[in-house]
């Protein structure tokens, strides 16, 4: 079912658009709709987003729901922050496997217009002040020129949600074609693991030992790909290997047949993570 990712700082009116969003389709179709978030996982924010690892496991349980919701028919509306480029580019491939369209809508305000409303919300769901300045500063922007952040819709908080035109784009779009990273595999043999292993950290270091010389701007060659890295600013090792292995495992679980792809296919990844 069409996936509607909501995407915002804390407290910045994601859910309040995702009930109108609710309201909507079930007034104007025959369709259900989902709300999977925050809300309905009982998640305990001030907790949650103080450790990292807790966090991680909210964003994967949030997936595995929106995973388990999708089909070709009714609408999941996934309420959470969903402010890392990375998870965003993961709810893209899983629509993407699914053969169903989706969006974004983004809830964009000031720090201080959040911050005021989260002072003025209900103790029990306010964020601690730490806390929402960490995940303000933490924040991703979606931007509508990456395939995985649109089509994109910016809400300010005056605006009418423009609901026929999320309609349109979730209901009179094709999905996106699957293709071979995201077409479901077996998972290849362990020289394929060898491989994603090894063509990532030669690019790694090629990306590293360029970086000495270099300045941003340079186009940068990598072993293995005949696409360059494209650096508008100075990227550290801790960084890139993050990156690298968020690659490898959505790699892992969409195995490409023709290994020699892989660099390329890294190299479109870092070029779309980083610029
Ligand atoms: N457009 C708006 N104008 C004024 N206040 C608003 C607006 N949107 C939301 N608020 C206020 O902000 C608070 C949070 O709203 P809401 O729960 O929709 O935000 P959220 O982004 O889903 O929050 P969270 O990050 O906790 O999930 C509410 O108290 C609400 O009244």
């Amino acid at each position: 079912m069409p996936l509607i990712v909501m995407c915002g700082y804390p407290c910045s009116g994601k859910s309040r658009r995702a009930e109108e969003l609710k309201v909507y389709f079930e007034e104007s179709t025959e369709r259900k709709v989902h709300i999977v978030g925050d809300g309905s996982l009982g998640v305990e924010k001030n907790t949650v987003y103080a450790d990292s690892q807790k966090e991680k496991n909210v964003r994967a349980s949030l997936k595995a729901e929106v995973e388990r919701k999708v089909n070709k028919d009714d609408i999941v509306i996934l309420d959470s922050l969903n402010y890392i480029k990375g998870y965003r580019y993961e709810l893209f491939c899983l629509i993407k496997h699914a053969q169903t369209p989706h969006c974004l809508v983004y809830s964009l305000t000031s720090h201080e217009e959040s911050s005021l409303w989260n002072t003025n919300r209900d103790a029990a769901d306010q964020y601690n002040q730490d806390i929402f300045d960490a995940l303000v500063q933490r924040f991703e922007a979606p931007d509508s020129r990456n395939r995985w952040d649109s089509p994109l819709f910016t809400i300010l908080k005056d605006d009418t949600l423009p609901v026929e035109a999320i309609s349109d784009a979730l209901f009179k779009r094709k999905a996106p074609p699957p293709n071979q990273s995201t077409q479901s595999q077996p998972l290849s043999s362990a020289n394929f693991l060898y491989e994603l292993d090894k063509i990532t950290q030669d690019v790694l270091m090629a990306i590293f030992n360029a970086q000495k010389t270099s300045v941003p701007g340079d186009l940068i060659a990598v072993p293995g790909a005949s696409e360059k890295i494209e650096l508008t600013r100075n990227v550290n090792m801790a960084e890139l290997r993050k990156l690298r292995r968020q690659f490898i495992s959505y790699t892992k679980l969409h195995p490409t047949e023709n290994t020699g792809q892989i660099a390329n296919m890294f190299v479109q990844y870092l070029n779309k993570s980083l610029h």
